[in-house]
């Protein structure tokens, strides 16, 4: 897979800026807070729907009612669009479990 190259990749995280971006990794990250650990864990089924549907998957760490995520697209070693597409959906999900009862 190709990485983004630096240019894009500011680009598109521009319009993320939640996410941290690790660029000597190529990865960028977020950590969520949630109601409690079912409502965490509930995101996280969610997201690994999604990660099978785009054929990408998290670096994660649940702890309680917090989830760490990194993004990163191993094949590519560095940064892809992919990793753009999970997180505009890590996002989205988000707001709407936040939105509901938070
Ligand atoms: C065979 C399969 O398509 C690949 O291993 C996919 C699966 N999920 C993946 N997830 C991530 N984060 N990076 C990858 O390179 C990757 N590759």
């Amino acid at each position: 897979m190709t990485p983004l190259d630096a240019q894009t990749a500011r680009e598109q995280l521009s319009h993320l800026p939640a996410w941290a971006l690790d660029s000597e990794r190529g990865a960028i990250s977020r950590s969520l807070r949630f109601a409690n650990f079912a409502e965490a864990f509930g995101f996280m089924a969610q997201m690994a729907l999604v990660s099978e549907r785009l054929d990408h998957h998290p670096e994660w760490f649940n702890v309680y009612n917090r989830v760490d995520i990194t993004l990163t697209t191993h094949d590519a070693n560095g940064l892809s669009e992919r990793d753009i597409t999970w997180a505009r959906a890590a996002d989205g999900a988000y707001a709407a479990f936040t939105r509901n009862g938070g």
